[in-house]
């Protein structure tokens, strides 16, 4: 394990120095990805780098296992709380759509999540580019086969460490970094409305999509989930598309 956590270690130094950025930054969750990320960014960049905890209709010091990972991995940190930013946005947004009798009721709980998803992601960039540092991803191999994040949102970053690790590898990777049981062990949520859980949403669990991804056969009802939520997203792992060049006759 320490090769491999060295492996990543040195290709995040490689690609912020050739980006000729300072250090890194990652939104710190008190999920267990982000903890790796911050655990990861501390060993490459000793003293560049930065965990962002970014609460939405909570406290800052109400966040308390991402205050415990940021602490525990020796991270320094700023806490920004971005309820009033959500909650102005969000409001403005639904008061004119109401206005002009187009609010759509039906999807608003996913808008109003994907909307805190872009929120944070902007809030990273600005307070990357403050201190010269890249915006580190967590999106994990099964999150990414899914298309289990916000476009643009937990989505858009610079690196993304953790790409080509399961579920199950990320959490063999918390444990020998040192991240906490309660961390660990944790039901994955994205926490973007009460009650939120990864596997329920998805409709298929990390084991599942982590024994696919390992090449073995899994059953007939996951697989055909696993298939639609992978085939739905194909967008988001793409650059946008455009028209082919036009040409004139
Ligand atoms: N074929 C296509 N070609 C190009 N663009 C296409 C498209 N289909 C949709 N789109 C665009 O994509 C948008 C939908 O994608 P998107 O905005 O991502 O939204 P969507 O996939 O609907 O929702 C995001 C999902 O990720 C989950 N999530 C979000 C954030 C964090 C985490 C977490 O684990 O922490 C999980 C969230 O709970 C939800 O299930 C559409 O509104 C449309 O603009
Ligand atoms: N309150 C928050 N403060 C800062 N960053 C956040 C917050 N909530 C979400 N994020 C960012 O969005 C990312 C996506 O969330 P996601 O839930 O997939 O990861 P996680 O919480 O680290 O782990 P898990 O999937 O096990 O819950 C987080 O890893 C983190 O970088
Ligand atoms: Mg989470």
């Amino acid at each position: 394990m320490e090769k491999r956590v060295g492996h990543i270690v040195k290709w995040l130094q490689d690609k912020v120095k050739e980006a000729g950025a300072k250090g890194a930054l990652v939104g710190v969750s008190g999920g267990i990805d982000s903890a790796v990320v911050a655990y990861l960014i501390k060993r490459a960049f000793p003293n560049n780098s930065l965990g962002v905890l970014l609460p939405i209709n909570k406290r800052v010091e109400d966040q308390s296992d991402a205050l415990a990972v940021v602490e525990n991995a020796r991270l320094d940190y700023v806490g920004i709380e971005l309820t009033d930013a959500y909650q102005t946005t969000f409001g403005a947004i639904q008061e004119n759509l109401k206005n002009k009798g187009d609010w759509n009721e039906g999807n608003s709980q996913l808008r109003g999540a994907n909307l805190q998803a872009r929120l944070r992601m902007s809030t990273l960039y600005a307070v990357g580019q403050n201190y010269d540092y890249l915006v580190i991803g967590t999106d994990n191999a099964a999150e990414d086969y899914t298309g289990y994040f916000t476009k643009y949102g937990d989505g858009g970053v610079d690196l993304v460490p953790l790409i080509h690790m399961r579920k199950e590898e990320v959490r063999e990777m918390a444990k020998y970094l040192g991240v906490t049981d309660t961390v660990v062990t944790k039901k994955p949520s994205a926490e973007l409305w009460e009650g939120q859980s990864d596997e329920e949403e998805m409709g298929i669990s990390y084991n599942a999509i982590d024994a696919y991804l390992r090449g073995e056969t899994i059953n007939a009802k996951d697989e055909k989930v696993l298939k639609n939520l992978h085939e739905r997203s194909e967008h988001k792992r793409q650059v946008p598309d455009g028209p082919a060049q036009f040409e004139e006759e």
